[in-house]
């Protein structure tokens, strides 16, 4: 369990606040690793060993896993176990649903001593409204990470729409508030959007955002903070392919390490600039 001042206090100590995406494609990674029994847990083990002290959080995005059905979770779990402590452990599973249903999934990824996995986060979608989220919100000390603003392009689709609160993702952003603190909840916002980082940080001053986006999806690291970072820093920016798939051979962990790295320093110098370290 990762409290909002124990994060803030890592990426003050780190000068990063770098999530990597453990979005590991058992058909992308290198051929070497095949020869082990869990090709998926040996890739992520050498990643993490490789970049753990130049990043605050790790991020597996679930469907990566369960896609590969009981191997995949077997995989998703160990991968969970071996994940630093020091470490925000994000699953980005993305659900949503009636409050029961939302129980058991609460209980997949909180509950380890049922299931195995005890993350820190989860990621949300918001749709289906309060009684799909709260029962997320029982886990004392977890975090919850709506999706608010996508990076993707059909977040024009929804997001965009107006309501009586303004667009539907401010209309998320206001009412999600009043469920449940900045010491619990984070936003997704992607790094596509930019420009609408300072319309989000009137509506939530003191969140989080999970931002991913930059890297494989071109979103811009220094637009991001230009408006996005607080005086607590106040952002998570991700990336998993840009650093996962940086190479395809024996190097592959080095050449991760190379790309958080990169991150890492331009990170460091938007910290500076904010005058947070
Ligand atoms: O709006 C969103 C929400 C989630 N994601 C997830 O983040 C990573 C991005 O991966 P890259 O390889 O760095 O593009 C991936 O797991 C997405 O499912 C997102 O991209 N946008």
């Amino acid at each position: 369990m990762l409290s909002r001042q124990q994060l803030i206090t890592h990426i003050r100590q780190k000068k990063s606040f770098l999530c990597i995406g453990l979005d590991t494609d058992i058909h992308k990674i290198p051929a070497f690793l095949h020869r082990y029994d869990d090709p998926v847990l040996e890739f992520n083990k050498r990643i993490i060993d490789a970049t753990q002290d130049l990043c605050v959080a790790y991020k597996p995005n679930a469907a990566f896993y369960e896609s590969r059905g009981v191997k995949g979770l077997q995989s998703l779990i160990d991968t969970y176990q071996y994940l630093p402590k020091d470490c925000l452990s994000i699953i980005d599973a993305k659900r949503g649903d009636i409050g029961n249903t939302s129980d058991q999934y609460a209980n997949a990824f909180f509950n380890e001593a049922e299931s195995g996995m005890g993350f820190d986060a989860i990621t949300i979608a918001p749709y289906m409204g309060n009684d799909s989220v709260i029962p997320y919100l029982k886990y004392e000390g977890k975090w919850i990470i709506l999706l608010a603003l996508t990076s993707s392009v059909g977040s024009k689709d929804f997001q965009y729409l107006q309501s009586d609160e303004g667009f539907l993702y401010q209309a998320v952003i206001k009412k999600s508030a009043t469920w449940a603190g900045a010491d619990r909840l984070m936003y997704v916002v992607g790094a596509t959007k930019g420009e609408e980082f300072a319309n989000i940080r009137k509506l939530a001053p003191d969140n989080f955002l999970l931002v991913p986006g930059v890297g494989a999806q071109g979103g811009s690291l220094e637009e991001v903070c230009k408006y996005g970072i607080t005086k607590e820093c106040g952002l998570l920016v991700n990336s998993s392919r840009s650093i996962i798939y940086a190479a395809n051979d024996e190097t592959f962990a080095e050449a991760a390490r190379e790309e958080a790295k990169k991150l890492q320093q331009a990170m460091a110098q938007e910290l500076e600039k904010a005058e947070i370290i």
